[in-house]
């Protein structure tokens, strides 16, 4: 295991602190002044792929001093120990290889001295001649009938990667139509329900424990409308299949395990994408567009191993983050993609984020005091800026935001495409030079207001810039290059996780509100009014058993 080091100890820190003041005073324009190649130096240009971190407060100095912390934290190791299939998720004692799934290289990857790529591969097979039978219709429903849609029931991860992948590669399109459901609010599945037939519809069972009450509780009512709709006990095997971890417990649902594709342990849910679990991504895209996703990731894998810090784009995007987290105080990290694809992204990386880094103890168990994971937040530009980006522009928090754009659109309509980056660029130079007090007075002056109205509009009119941007962009928003993108994300989330030396990979804080409300179920069966809890929740629970 790769050492637990308290980076706030690290002589890279104290280096850091010192120079934080300086940065903290400088401006980002003057920085862009003073170097022609602050461009050039500050981005880094992977495959199709271009990150410009050219626009955030550092210099030269800044990056070296993060570098030598990332050194200092061993983050060399914790990189090594991850792509060996060390037990790094050590307090569930599983390795995380999410990895070894988009292995396209089928290096072996060893588990307990086995290697997992076979299993990998066989499944993938599976998943292959599976989407196939359904998509070229040689896969009947109970009637004779080709499958015409997908239900996918999941939650988490078993949902939120699915969800935006499916959308961000809408463009690729097979001719079944996919619907998620997530929520065990029955509107969800109720209203899904409603637009599929049973005879022509495919049930996707996406749960890695397969024991998610949500997910179990949704499943259990499809299996009740399939049955209800005149279809017999036998009929569920050509409507069911079962995405999870959990052989015996697919099997008491009455799944064929035949139906079951198969996932392991050493897959954190919210990493689970390029498992079993996109069996609805192979489905909505065919299995050669999910391949090349896998593809994509795999060449993310492969710079983030093997390239150098300087260079390495999950590195210098996780250093960042640290940077204005620990030294800024930064509490949020908005993403922003500038593609109506991609308007689950910033959703699917809450959980990637704040699941994986939002811890208060280190890897020793003691408290930390120091902030880890940010808040992440974001909507497709341009609804944002018509939205919140006035508090990004003109509002007292620092907010560092990610920008990502395709060059191409996969629907090029009239001058939209090029409108739509002129807003990309725009707001990055906005947040960066802002608007100076002269400029504004300049401009209020050729509109022709008078002395007393300048003096009192400029105020409000002033940008003070100098706030902090990515710049992401994409030649086109293709299945590989998706892949290569969220694996960034992911690589960067891991980095951040070393740094502040916690535990990225498991996720004990969403266990004690599951086991509240288990408790509490039982509570609601009656209208006897309850009185074991505190007085708010027992006014709570006593008003809704009144009302209902
Ligand atoms: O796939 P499942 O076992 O049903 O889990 C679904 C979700 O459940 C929990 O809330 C976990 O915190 C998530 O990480 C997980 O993705």
């Amino acid at each position: 295991m790769f050492p637990t080091i308290n980076f706030t100890t690290t002589s890279a820190y104290k280096y850091l602190a010192d120079h934080f003041i300086d940065i903290n005073e400088t401006n980002l324009k003057s920085l862009f002044a003073e170097d022609d190649e602050r461009f050039k130096k500050f981005s880094i240009l992977f495959e199709d792929i271009l990150v410009d971190f050219s626009k955030n407060r550092i210099n030269d100095t800044t990056l070296a001093l993060l570098i030598q912390l990332a050194r200092e934290c061993k983050l060399d190791e914790a990189i090594k120990a991850m792509f060996n299939g060390d037990k790094i998720n050590q307090t569930e004692g599983r390795p995380v290889l999410h990895i070894a799934l988009r292995n396209q290289s089928n290096k072996a990857i060893l588990v307990d001295g086995k290697d997992v790529m076979p299993d990998v591969n066989a499944v993938l097979a599976k998943m292959q001649k599976f989407s196939n039978a359904i998509i070229f219709e040689e896969w009947k429903g109970y009637t004779g009938k080709a499958i015409t849609d997908i239900v996918n029931i999941g939650i988490g991860g078993s949902d939120l990667g699915p969800v935006m992948v499916t959308e961000a590669l809408k463009a690729y399109k097979t001719r079944l139509n996919m619907h998620f459901v997530s929520n065990i609010d029955g509107t969800h599945l109720a209203e899904t329900l409603k637009s599929v037939n049973p005879e022509t519809t495919l049930f996707l069972v996406a749960s890695k424990t397969f024991t998610t009450q949500e997910t179990m509780t949704n499943a259990h009512s499809a299996r009740e409308w399939f049955l209800n709709s005149g279809a017999k006990t036998e009929d569920i095997a050509k409507h069911f299949a079962a995405l999870s971890t959990n052989a015996k417990d697919v099997a008491a649902f009455g799944i064929d395990t035949e139906n079951m594709f198969e996932f392991w342990d050493w897959v954190g849910g919210r990493y689970s994408l390029w498992s079993a679990i996109g069996l609805s991504i192979s489905l909505g895209i065919g299995f050669d567009n999910f391949k090349q996703l896998l593809a994509g990731a795999h060449a993310s894998d492969q710079h983030f191993e093997n390239t150098s810090f300087e260079q390495n784009i999950p590195v210098i995007l996780g250093l960042l983050g640290v940077w204005y987290i620990n030294f800024f105080n930064a509490e949020t990290h908005a993403i922003l993609p500038y593609d109506q694809y991609l308007h689950r992204f910033a959703a699917y990386f809450q959980q990637g984020d704040m699941e994986s880094n939002g811890k208060h103890v280190d890897r020793n168990g003691n408290a930390v005091d120091y902030e880890t994971g940010p808040v992440i937040w974001g909507e497709p530009g341009t609804n944002g800026q018509h939205a919140f980006y006035q508090l990004i522009h003109q509002g007292t928090r620092l907010i560092p935001c990610d920008f990502i754009a395709p060059a191409q659109s996969l629907n090029p309509l009239g001058d939209h495409h090029n409108i739509l980056l002129s807003n990309f660029f725009a707001q990055t130079e906005a947040l960066m030079n802002g608007k100076s007090e002269e400029e504004v007075i300049k401009e209020l002056k050729n509109s022709g207001k008078s002395e007393s109205q300048i003096k009192e509009l400029a105020p409000f009119k002033v940008f003070d810039g100098n706030r902090p941007t990515n710049s992401i962009l994409l030649k086109k928003v293709t299945p590989y290059s998706l892949g290569s993108l969220i694996a960034l994300y992911e690589h960067k989330i891991f980095v951040q996780g070393v740094i502040w030396n916690i535990f990225s990979f498991d996720q004990w804080g969403v266990e004690l509100g599951k086991q509240l409300a288990q408790k509490i179920q039982p509570e609601l069966k009656d209208n006897q009014p309850v009185s074991t809890h505190d007085s708010s929740t027992n006014g709570l629970i006593n008003l809704y058993k009144d009302w209902r």
